[in-house]
């Protein structure tokens, strides 16, 4: 196939990992000005085929691209830039406490000088700010923006220096973290982006997103572009058949509705972001919290574990006080927790699916070697379930992609049989068929006996997943949403206006 003289040609694009085959020949044609969306199952080749673009992985030999009909060269970072291509990764790598003329500045051609020469810089600075975000004041420290400007942010940076159109704008999972309403905020900026005439390779999860913001869409399967269209030419429906290679059912089941006794309280719970906080979780029952970033929802989790410290308060497991702060307590008293960041706080990379699965049994070294086939056996069944590609207990954590490291996680939490399980985004970064997995199996546990807490960014996915969701602001639950009451609609204008205290 000849590549397209404009914009970027992928022309078979291999990588080969030991033992995996992440891409196989894959031709791919980004036009200039168009925002392309590109989708596949967790494992697919995304983010390979994106590291090989930045130059971060070398691709095999016979893999070629072109922009804009000159030969690209691959393997090399410094080359990749010189070119014109831009990336903005989920780790947007912004420094909070450093304003945002700071935070421009790193990592461009000014790094070492700015300071020399300030107001140049912050003229530069705000102009660009102007252009991609109005109204913000240059001066004030990142960790006081809202995540969509953040995210902005990360874009400004990474097209600063760029005198015209860049050769392709790379957005890996941009929306994955931004609450409903800031995801319009970030979808004006890509527009602003591509009516520079930059095309724009967008990442993403998030199927009703393609309709939104792209005008081309295709799909990885294993490895494979299996699917390239218009938007306005596919549906969401012909794009799950072609993402999991088969057409999938119903993605929510419908909440558990029978709820039994109390099984976590917690009474006056006070702590960072929450004041005062009185909750009770029953066995059976889906519970969701919802809430802006700083609005107390991704602090809760962490104090009812007990991995923060509350200021104040008691919570109890079925009916027995927990030693607050103190998370080996918490998970004798039968507490799960997967936190949102879990590569970072709940994951051991180098250790293998087995060794992250079982890790908090911790069984006596004596008695370990007796079960380990039987062990190896059961985690295989576990990561089937939840459908971790490969499903190789002896495989190492951190070679598995992103969505199936964070499927690894919470099967430890699924299979140990954890009484209370609090969840942070648990779907995060996770694709269509592996979301209907994990509800499943979510539904499951409830079913069984378990109590679930789910906080999440995903309003749809609380609305459909839980039978009552409660909404936080400014430490509180301000809001709390079940039978009618409870849309998505109604979570996020909920999460967006001023609430007394429920
Ligand atoms: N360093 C590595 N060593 C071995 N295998 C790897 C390595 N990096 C990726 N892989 C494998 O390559 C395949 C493609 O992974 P990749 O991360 O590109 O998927 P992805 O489509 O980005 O998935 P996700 O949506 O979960 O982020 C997976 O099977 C993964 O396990």
């Amino acid at each position: 196939m000849s590549q397209s003289s404009v914009g970027l040609s992928l022309r078979g694009m291999s990588k080969s990992f030991p033992g995996q085959r992440a891409l196989a020949g894959v031709d791919l044609d980004i036009l200039p000005g168009t925002v392309h969306a590109l989708l596949g199952a967790n494992g697919s080749g995304k983010s390979t085929l994106i590291k090989i673009l930045a130059g971060y992985h070398s691709p095999d030999p016979g893999s070629t691209a072109y922009l804009n009909g000159e030969p690209l060269t691959l393997g090399s970072a410094t080359a990749a830039h010189r070119a014109g291509l831009r990336f903005v990764h989920q780790d947007l790598g912004l420094i909070p406490d450093l304003n945002v003329i700071d935070n421009l500045a790193l990592g461009s051609e000014y790094a070492g000088k700015w300071w020399l020469s300030g107001r140049r810089e912050a003229a530069a600075a705000r102009e660009l700010v102007q252009m991609l975000m109005d109204g913000v004041d240059v001066r004030r420290p990142v960790r006081e923006l809202s995540p969509a400007q953040k995210t902005i942010l990360a874009i400004a940076r990474t097209l600063r220096g760029t005198s015209s159109a860049a050769g392709l704008l790379v957005l890996d999972e941009p929306t994955a973290t931004l609450p409903a309403h800031e995801v319009d905020v970030l979808f004006e900026v890509v527009r602003r982006v591509q009516a520079t005439g930059t095309p724009v390779l967008y990442v993403t999860h998030r199927l009703d997103e393609v309709f939104q913001i792209a005008d081309t869409v295709s799909v990885l399967r294993d490895g494979r572009h299996v699917f390239s269209s218009a938007v306005n030419q596919t549906t969401q429906r012909e794009l799950v058949t072609h993402i999991a290679g088969r057409p999938l059912d119903e993605l929510y089941p419908a909440p558990p509705t029978s709820a039994g006794a109390v099984l976590l309280t917690a009474r006056g719970v006070s702590g960072r972001g929450v004041r005062d906080l009185d909750l009770d979780l029953h066995a059976g029952e889906i519970l969701g919290v919802a809430g802006l970033d700083g609005s107390g929802r991704d602090e809760l989790n962490r104090l009812l574990f007990g991995q923060q410290l509350p200021f104040a308060g008691q919570i109890t497991i079925a009916g027995t006080p927990v030693t607050l702060g103190q998370p080996p307590a918490s998970i004798s008293a039968g507490v799960g927790y997967l936190p949102a960041d879990r590569r970072l706080h709940s994951a051991t990379p180098y250790m293998t699916l087995t060794e992250n699965v079982t890790l908090p049994d911790l069984p006596s070294p004596s008695l370990r070697w007796i079960s380990l086939r039987a062990e190896q056996r059961d985690v295989r069944t576990w990561l089937k379930r939840l459908e971790v590609s490969p499903a190789a207990p002896e495989r190492q954590f951190s070679t598995l992609s992103g969505g199936n490291q964070q499927k690894t996680v919470l099967a430890r939490w699924l299979r140990r049989g954890s009484r209370v399980l609090l969840l942070d985004e648990p779907t995060q970064g996770v694709d269509v068929g592996g979301k209907q997995a994990i509800y499943n199996a979510l539904g499951q546990a409830a079913r069984g006996g378990a109590a679930l807490l789910i906080t999440s960014s995903d309003a749809e996915e609380l609305a459909e997943i839980c039978a009552t969701v409660l909404v936080m602001r400014d430490g509180r639950i301000t809001a709390r949403l079940s039978g009618p009451t409870l849309t998505t609609d109604a979570i996020v204008s909920a999460s967006l206006t001023e609430g007394t205290p429920a």
